[in-house]
């Protein structure tokens, strides 16, 4: 072979062997970001699995946009029997997110220094069991239990039976999968409902809790009347509330743009004032034992952890801007996805300037004679 063969011989293999290794190399940044940086929290979802809940593929963008329209038109929000709808949606839109960003536990915890996210988790779990003397045997109310992330440590943590009731179908599915792998199946049931009319019977449970769920009720009091009804007498009822603190004002444009975005991108149809929550407790017949924000110092900031996984969420973006682009994640996800970003902005904003509380505890009691 003459000289010239011979370098376009090697020439070709050169270009081969560069778009080989340019192949693997595209595939290892691919495969590392979707499933080896992909879920953040633990190995339960990843994400390839993305997806729109119990919607079909192609209902996830108008789902999304019908969700988006709910919140344009600020009139809608005081027609209170669409709220459970748009929540069930907007649940079928976040909830793989959620699991696969965040973990099992849809809410916040204070930061403890030292401890990691799990553990933090765990602890603002546990002490819910510790506030309700929670016991073996016992029958306690999880008032929109998410995927169960609380219930499960709940029920590991006491021993106790925990049923939980959320809106969402999608989320009893993934509950009770998740049940079934913690080997807690037979401590733990989830049922698919509505908190404000539940289908239990009066007087039927031990104790009731909800985390960072009341929110969603168009009617506090609609959810704290069902939650006291099915207590027996005397029974316990603790609940972490999302409220506007004391510093909040109605009259400074920030504050007024932080709790529009907070609402918005969590489908709360109006955030309450700390203040009206015991008037409401107290309203429908409950004692109020205990009132306090946990939020509080010495409490660390429970927005900490948003503000820290800034970047996790551009890689995020990243992700599921791919899978979006290849067909592997429904049309929509990326809008869903940015939703949440600007969201968690809105709920740090909330954090720092110290208007808004995703922990507002409240102990209260069903009177042993009730009137
Ligand atoms: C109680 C509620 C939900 C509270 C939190 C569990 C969620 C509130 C905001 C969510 C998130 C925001 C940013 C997301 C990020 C852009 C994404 O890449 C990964 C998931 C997030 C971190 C996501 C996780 C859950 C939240 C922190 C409400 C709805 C009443
Ligand atoms: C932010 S998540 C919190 C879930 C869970 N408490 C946790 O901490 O992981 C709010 C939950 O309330 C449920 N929810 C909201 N409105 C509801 C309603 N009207 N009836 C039943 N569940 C409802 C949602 O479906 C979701 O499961």
């Amino acid at each position: 072979m003459s000289d010239m063969v011979m370098e376009m011989v090697a020439g070709a293999d050169l270009y081969t062997l560069a778009a080989v290794v340019g192949s693997l190399v595209v595939a290892g940044g691919i495969y590392y970001l979707v499933f080896v940086l992909g879920p953040a929290e633990t190995k339960g979802k990843s994400a390839v699995e993305l997806g729109g809940g119990s919607l079909n593929r192609g209902e996830v963008a108008d789902n999304y946009k019908a969700y988006a329209d709910f919140f344009k038109k600020p009139k809608e929000i005081e027609n209170a029997k669409q709220v459970p709808k748009l929540v069930d949606t907007f649940y079928n839109l976040v909830t793989d997110i959620y699991e696969w960003g965040w973990g099992q536990s849809f809410h916040f915890s204070p930061a403890i220094a030292g401890k990691s996210h799990r553990e933090e988790t765990r602890l603002h779990e546990e002490r819910v069991a510790d506030l309700l003397h929670a016991k073996p045997n016992d029958k306690i109310l999880d008032a929109g239990c998410g995927v169960g992330g609380p219930m499960r440590a709940i029920a590991a943590y006491s021993k106790a039976n925990v049923v939980g009731i959320t809106i969402n179908d999608y989320q009893v599915a993934r509950a009770r999968s998740h049940n079934k792998k913690a080997g807690l199946d037979n401590l733990c049931e989830v049922i698919c409902g509505n908190f404000l009319n539940m289908p239990f019977p009066d007087n039927s449970f031990d104790g009731a809790y909800s985390i960072e769920a009341t929110c969603h009720a168009p009617q506090l009091q609609d959810v704290y009347a069902e939650i006291y009804r099915v207590l027996k007498p005397g029974k316990l009822y603790v609940t972490y509330e999302w409220v506007t603190t004391p510093l909040y004002r109605a009259d400074d444009p920030e504050h007024v743009e932080i709790i529009h975005g907070i609402e918005h991108g969590d489908a709360l149809p109006g955030l309450r004032s700390y203040s009206q929550i015991v008037e409401i407790a107290k309203e429908v017949g409950f004692e109020v034992l205990e009132e306090r924000d946990l939020a509080l110092p010495p409490a660390l900031p429970w927005w900490k952890r948003l503000k820290m996984g800034r970047i996790a969420y551009y890689r995020n973006h990243l992700v599921i801007a791919l899978l979006s682009f290849l067909g592997v994640a429904p049309q929509g996800v990326v809008d869903v996805h940015e939703m949440l970003f600007k969201t968690a902005d809105f709920l740090s904003r909330g954090g720092e300037t110290g208007i808004f509380t995703p922990m507002h505890l409240l102990v209260c009691r069903k009177p042993e004679v009730t009137q």
